[in-house]
């Protein structure tokens, strides 16, 4: 664990071979928690990887706290972590949230990135958020959207995610995570372009959705505590930089327009399109492209 003298320990885990291509994951949300499929993307004969929980969720603790949780304080965490595993610069891997940090992160410590692999591509900006929360998403799954409204009282409906923000921090147990399930099986039942019982799954377990609720919520509702666009704004500082984007055509959480405006403001990172994917990095044609852009980055 790293102490991170603001209240929080991070959990972090390092794996493959020591000397290896150094690389860093940067995993969703946020308040997802890393994962092993987020590990075995990685060849381990030839990549030593940093994988860690982000404050606040997964093994991290405390467990669901927002004191001291924003964007900038996880970006001068993954510089804590570099240094800490004596590295000069790393490959950033990132999907959704996590390629929203990486952005963060590359732009505002570009001496200390060596490439970037990213999926999902998520900014953060207005529309965004408006898309997934509050309506466009809706659009294509209005049973699971239903489920979404449901603790919102409909005179809080016009603005879901400050609504959610009064539920997810209220005092009362009980009101806190049952928003919390109802938020975070939103996301778990869209992620992918077909059902998948095993997100389904995974996002109804209180625990996890205490967190990734709690702090996805904190993140958008301050909008990652950002300037409006600021990531696309700022591609310049990176554009040297070796990337990959992996982007699914049919992703209902993180729309391809993002992914499409970051492309158009970045022509020298590769951009791959996914035409038969959703969102999730375990969507076939996703994980391909991500492991293949994984392997090439090694042999560089
Ligand atoms: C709006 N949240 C996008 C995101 O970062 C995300 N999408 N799926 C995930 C998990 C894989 C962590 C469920 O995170």
């Amino acid at each position: 664990m790293m102490d991170t003298g603001e209240g929080h320990l991070v959990y972090w885990e390092r794996c493959g071979k020591p000397g290896g291509v150094p690389a860093v994951v940067l995993h969703g949300g946020p308040g997802g928690g890393c994962t092993p499929t987020q590990r075995q993307l990685f060849d381990p004969e030839r990549y030593d990887v940093l994988l860690f929980d982000q404050r606040g969720c997964g093994r991290s603790t405390p467990h669901a706290s927002l004191e001291n949780n924003t964007t900038w304080r996880l970006v001068d965490d993954i510089e804590r972590l570099r240094k800490m595993c004596g590295f000069e610069k790393w490959l950033v891997f990132g999907g959704s949230w996590g390629s929203t940090l990486a952005l963060a992160y590359a732009e505002t410590h570009p001496q200390s990135v060596s490439a970037l692999v990213l999926r999902g591509i998520f900014t953060l900006r207005k529309a965004e958020l408006h898309w997934y929360y509050q309506e466009g998403a809706s659009w294509l799954f209005p049973d699971k959207w239903e489920r979404f409204l449901e603790p919102v009282a409909e005179d809080q409906r016009h603005d879901l995610m400050s609504a959610y923000r009064k539920l997810l921090t209220s005092e009362d147990e009980e009101i806190r995570g049952r928003a919390a399930v109802a938020w975070s099986v939103w996301e778990g039942e869209t992620i992918t372009l077909l059902p998948n019982e095993g997100f389904a799954t995974q996002h109804r377990d209180p625990s996890y959705a205490l967190a990734f609720a709690r702090i996805e919520n904190h993140y958008f509702v301050h909008a990652g505590w950002m300037d409006e666009g600021q990531l696309i704004r700022d591609v310049e500082a990176i554009r040297h930089i070796p990337a990959v984007i992996v982007q699914g055509r049919y992703d209902t959480a993180t729309p391809v327009r993002t992914a499409w405006d970051l492309h158009r403001a970045w022509p020298e990172a590769e951009f791959v399109m996914i035409d038969d994917a959703g969102h999730a990095v375990s969507e076939p044609g996703i994980l391909s492209a991500l492991l293949d852009a994984v392997d090439r980055f090694a042999d560089k």
